[in-house]
């Protein structure tokens, strides 16, 4: 399952991912240059699933080579800075990417990053009702204190496996237990590969 990551340059995409497939932090992070990937298994819902995770580049300069990775994208995840207002307020640039390039039933997550740090200029209810009123899911996170960031993953693959028709719903004899929190961090296969 492919999902991509995307927002403005500094906003923590690339400390995002990192928290989730490696469990660190590194404060002096580079900026993405293109486009990155990383792997990841999990299980959700007693499903298991294999997540090829797209990290892009927030600079403008490299929109043409990021979108062409919207396409296959199952999830997107949209991440604006908590304490920069602008990147909030680019939200729609992206999203109205999002609606050119990706497909049509791709979810989306919006998440406000940085909730760590004390100079929260985006008001998270405001957020939050613009996330709702689109259908999307939305959470305040911290790449740093590692807040919300595999709750993000789990909620966005869950939604998504609940759009693909499963065994069970096609032969109802057959049942099988649903649990939108059981995440097991079974092979974690972290492989990066670079371009451009
Ligand atoms: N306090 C705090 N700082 C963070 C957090 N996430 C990222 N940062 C910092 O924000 C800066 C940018 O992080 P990156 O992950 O490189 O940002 P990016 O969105 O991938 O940037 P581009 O690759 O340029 O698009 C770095 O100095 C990080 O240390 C967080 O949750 N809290």
């Amino acid at each position: 399952m492919q999902m991509v990551i995307i927002g403005d340059r500094h906003v923590g995409k690339t400390c995002f991912l990192e928290r989730y497939t490696d469990h660190r932090f590194q404060q002096e992070s580079k900026s993405t240059v293109g486009i990155d990937f990383r792997m990841k298994t999990v299980t959700v819902a007693g499903q298991r699933v294999r997540l090829q995770i797209w990290d892009t580049a927030g600079q403008e300069r490299f929109n043409s080579i990021t979108t062409a990775y919207y396409r296959n994208a199952r999830g997107i995840i949209l991440i604006y800075d908590v304490t920069n207002p602008e990147t909030y307020l680019n939200i729609s640039k992206w999203l109205d990417l999002v609606h050119e390039y990706a497909r049509n039933d791709a979810e989306v997550a919006i998440v406000g990053n940085k909730a760590d740090l004390p100079d929260v200029q985006v008001n998270p209810l405001k957020a939050r009702n613009f996330a709702e009123k689109w259908g999307y899911l939305f959470y305040e996170t911290s790449a740093k204190e590692s807040l919300n960031v595999e709750t993000v993953f789990v909620n966005l693959v869950y939604k998504i496996l609940k759009q693909i028709p499963q065994p069970h719903e096609r032969n109802p004899r057959v049942r099988r237990r649903e649990n939108p929190v059981t995440l097991e961090d079974d092979t974690e296969q972290n492989q990066r590969s670079k371009c451009c």
